[in-house]
């Protein structure tokens, strides 16, 4: 089969045909066809040449995933003025995953204490872009500006870097979801490496470079059997690609940390839930089903056992986060160059305290009035772990983490904010 090359350069040149205009003179033709045939041909190899080298770029970036939605001097003014620090001694970050459930509350409570902040998100349809949006209209009207873009844009983060000195980065964006990535394990590695690669190179050129923290996983204990989880425990038999991507995140900020002297701090976000969460997460979607009348899955593990998790607030995580880039220190290169040592740190943040799911299920059905449609499953090999618990004792003496919201409490809320988002509609008020 001719490649693409030999149909446009076919090697007998007289197949060509190139179009000529009826008025045109014989004779000057004659003269000068040989001539103008060379020069439309070169003219045609020069312009086939620069869109070749000009698409290969772009294919090299990984623009094909991207929106030209940024850039001028309007969006320019909008990142500068969102980045602005209101309160000595504050910081500015550059919240990636902005539009996302926890970057969403992270940027309020960095904004409300006089932190500049600037988000950074690419509106994917993993879920539901219409809550993303929502989130971003209410970061809007709080003087926070979310940038549209995907962090495999290097261009536009250099971009980002040229416009503000961010001080810190809270590198949330993430392809997140832990059974999803049988269905889509491309997106887990554009996204969890490709994209954390192309953020680190951007905070590693930065001048000054920022210290990062970043969302990895309790996922990444995986099969580990030893409870409460602790950092020093191992972490080498992920149970699904997240997990794998999570914990390939972990090595690859070390890596940073280590040739360029990045400050780094990776957080075990515990199943994290809460008003604006997300709705592929089990506590959210069971909410949407028992208010529309329609069965829930509750997966059991091995020997029937109940599955449970160490559902942690969204109010503690963002605690401790800030408490993260608060202790963050400084990364200390500079041009690239490493020159001095940095903080690596990785911690727990998680609530100590697991809950079953089949619990989960009964707060929830009383906080909605409804009985939920049970239907009990076996456990699918799909990348779940039957439990998780943080040990937290390192986050509490390093970050003063200290979690104050029992799931009894938090889901309550959740309640509250979904009805009042979705409507009644779908159900009771709860009291
Ligand atoms: O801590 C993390 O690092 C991860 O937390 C979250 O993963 P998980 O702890 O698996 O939360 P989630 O899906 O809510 O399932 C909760 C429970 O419900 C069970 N579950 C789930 C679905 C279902 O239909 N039925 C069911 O019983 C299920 O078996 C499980 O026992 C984040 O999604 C993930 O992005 C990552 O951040």
């Amino acid at each position: 089969m001719p490649s693409l090359e030999e149909e446009l350069f076919p090697s007998t040149p007289g197949k060509f045909k190139i179009d000529r205009s009826h008025s045109m003179n014989r004779q000057f033709h004659r003269c000068f066809a040989s001539t103008s045939t060379m020069f439309l041909w070169a003219l045609f190899l020069i312009a086939l040449t620069a869109s070749y080298l000009s698409f290969q770029s772009f294919v090299d970036s990984g623009s094909k995933y991207f929106t030209a939605s940024w850039g001028g001097l309007q969006w320019e003014k909008q990142v500068r003025v969102s980045s602005q620090i209101r309160r000595s001694g504050g910081m500015s970050v550059l919240v990636t995953g902005g539009a996302g459930f926890v970057g969403t509350h992270v940027s309020l409570a960095l904004k409300r204490r006089g932190d500049g902040v600037v988000g950074l998100d690419n509106f994917n349809n993993y879920y539901d872009p219409s809550l993303k949006k929502a989130r971003r209209a209410l970061l809007d009207s709080h003087g926070i500006f979310v940038v549209e873009g995907d962090i495999n844009d290097s261009r536009m983060l250099e971009k980002l870097f040229d416009i503000v000195a961010f001080t810190h980065v809270m590198h949330l964006a993430a392809q997140a979801g832990v059974r999803y990535a049988m269905e889509n394990p491309n997106s887990y590695v554009h996204s969890n490496i490709a994209g954390l690669v192309s953020l680190l190179e951007a905070c590693k050129s930065a001048n000054p470079q920022p210290s990062i923290v970043w969302a990895s996983s309790s996922s990444v204990y995986g099969l580990n059997e030893k409870v409460p989880f602790s950092e020093s425990d191992r972490t080498d038999q992920p149970a699904s690609l997240y997990a794998a991507t999570k914990k390939a995140g972990e090595e690859i900020t070390h890596t940073y940390n280590h040739i360029y002297g990045l400050s780094i701090t990776g957080l075990r976000f515990f199943t994290v839930y809460g008003p604006w969460g997300r709705p592929d997460m089990a506590y959210f979607s069971f909410t949407r089903n028992i208010l529309q009348g329609k069965p829930i899955k509750i997966y059991r593990g091995k020997n029937r056992v109940d599955l449970a998790r160490d559902f942690t607030y969204i109010d503690d995580i963002v605690k401790g986060c800030l408490g993260s880039l608060d202790t963050s220190g400084k990364s200390t290169g500079s041009g690239g160059k490493k020159r001095g040592p940095a903080p690596y740190r990785i911690f727990n943040l998680g609530n100590t305290s697991p809950v079953t799911v089949p619990t989960l299920v009964s707060i929830l059905e009383r906080y909605l009035k409804t009985k939920a449609k049970r239907s009990l499953v076996d456990m699918p090999g799909n990348g779940d772990v039957p439990f998780t618990h943080a040990n937290i004792s390192l986050a509490r003496s390093e970050l003063g983490y200290k979690p104050t919201t029992d799931l009894q409490t938090g889901l309550k809320k959740f309640v509250r904010w979904y009805l009042s988002y979705y409507g009644y509609n779908h159900g009771k008020p709860v009291n």
